[in-house]
């Protein structure tokens, strides 16, 4: 079964689960900025973190959004993370204070490590988070084992599955 090397386990998110889940990030977040209660900016992490930054800048009302790109894994196999793009300076200010981070999960946190570096007054929040990686994280909704791979409804689509009794 290749979709599941090299993990145990698959946890499947269809997109109505992440939209449950990114709003639930979102009402977790909301109120919890250092102004007032109020974030200065949503700073998605591309690619996976687009679609949660999305739904949660949504929810709370905010318009400045960007994003910073970082490339971990090519496909399941782990690389050393680079900043491909940088979000805009002015934005990030003092060291992100008042900025949210947002990306689809954590895993190792080898991703939130590098841009912690980068922003460590920023708030990291993601949707899914791993063990290894829950340290990195400030909010998150679901934790799943390390042995198993997140499949996002971005990386699947619906086909046919033979019956469990199969046919002649
Ligand atoms: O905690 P880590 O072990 O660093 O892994 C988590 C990161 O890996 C994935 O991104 P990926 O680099 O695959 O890029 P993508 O978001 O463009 O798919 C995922 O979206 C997280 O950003
Ligand atoms: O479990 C995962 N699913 C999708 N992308 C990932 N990047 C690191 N871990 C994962
Ligand atoms: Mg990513």
């Amino acid at each position: 079964m290749v979709d599941r090397l090299p993990h145990e386990k698959g946890f499947h998110v269809s997109w109505d689960q992440l939209h449950r889940d990114a709003r639930a990030l979102a009402w977790r977040l909301d109120g919890r900025g250092p102004d007032d209660g109020a974030w200065r900016a949503v700073v998605a992490i591309t690619r996976g973190g687009m679609a949660p930054a999305m739904i949660v800048s949504r929810e709370l009302d905010i318009r400045t959004v960007d994003t910073i790109s970082v490339k971990s894994y090519n496909h399941q196999n782990q690389t050393e993370p680079r900043v491909i793009k940088a979000p805009q300076s002015d934005i990030m200010g003092d060291g992100g204070e008042g900025v949210l981070i947002v990306d689809d999960l954590v895993d190792t946190g080898k991703t939130l490590e590098l841009v912690r570096k980068l922003f460590p007054k920023a708030h990291f929040a993601t949707v899914y988070a791993k063990p290894e990686g829950r340290r990195m994280v400030d909010t998150y909704i679901t934790e799943v084992s390390q042995d198993t791979w997140i499949f996002f409804p971005w990386d699947m689509a619906l086909q046919y599955v033979q019956p469990f009794r199969g046919t002649d």
